[in-house]
């Protein structure tokens, strides 16, 4: 699988991988790329059907995602490096802490989703809408699942990296969305573990995070307060030191 990735920061630096959520491409990871730069080799990559990265036909599932960050760190003969991932990327994440062990040095999942066995629908229909109507049918409603309504900066560059995204990838990758359950490995990850939910998350509830915390052996929990999903977005200045705090 071609994926799309950008580096930043000295070559020679501890590598730390940045994992991005459904519909989103590497760009969103601009609010921390320069201050993570100062102190790792920084590779914000764009999962498959995603960015500029290649788009096979759908269905995907959560093992194609982790399987090619791990084709993406053997290309690169990266023996292990860290990994930051937002929503799908944070599944990717415990996916990695999971299937790849000896890959991950530390992880970092921000409002990961887990286990959608209740309610897998939601992610089919929405694969089904897109195919249908195309990204432009569902940005309005993720953007008000992202953001709270205080948040007033220019939402445009957002809603046009969700439109920008393949409509092919964003299904295929809802309907991986729609099979996630890695709620049984939880208990055997080894890597040191910060999980990251918000009080305000609509896309995946932070009652659905804050259990992960008692099951990932020494995993740390942060709730950050009058935040929605995209919180390493909107709340760079809060999440910002608490990565730099785990990674380090
Ligand atoms: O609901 C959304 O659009 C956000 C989201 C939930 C899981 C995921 O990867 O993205």
């Amino acid at each position: 699988m071609r994926l799309n990735y950008v580096e930043t920061g000295p070559a020679d630096a501890p590598v730390v991988l940045l994992g991005s959520s459904l519909g989103a491409n590497q760009t969103m990871w601009a609010p921390q790329v320069d201050v993570l730069a100062k102190r790792f080799r920084v590779i914000a990559f764009d999962h498959r059907g995603h960015g500029e990265s290649e788009v096979p036909e759908g269905p995907y599932t959560i093992d194609d995602l982790g399987g090619d960050v791990v084709e993406l760190l053997d290309t690169l003969e990266i023996e292990q490096a860290s990994y930051v991932g937002i929503s799908l990327g944070g599944s990717v994440g415990l996916w990695l802490a999971q299937h790849a062990p000896e890959r991950l040095h530390r992880l970092v999942a921000i409002c990961p989703p887990s286990n959608t066995a209740a309610n897998p629908e939601v992610w089919t229909d929405r694969a089904a809408q897109v195919r249908a109507e195309g990204t432009q049918s569902i940005t309005d409603a993720t953007l008000g699942r992202w953001f709270l309504p205080d948040f007033k900066e220019d939402l445009e560059p957002v809603r046009q990296m969700l439109l920008d995204c393949s409509d092919e990838g964003y299904a295929a990758c809802c309907e991986a969305v729609s099979a996630l359950n890695l709620l049984p490995g939880l208990k055997d990850i080894t890597a040191p573990v910060l999980l990251i939910t918000t009080d305000s998350d609509q896309s995946v509830p932070p009652e659905t995070v804050v259990p992960l915390a008692s099951e990932i052996p020494g995993a740390h929990l942060e709730i950050i307060e009058n935040a929605a999903h995209l919180v390493t977005y909107s709340h760079s200045d809060t999440i910002n030191p608490l990565l730099l705090a785990h990674l380090a």
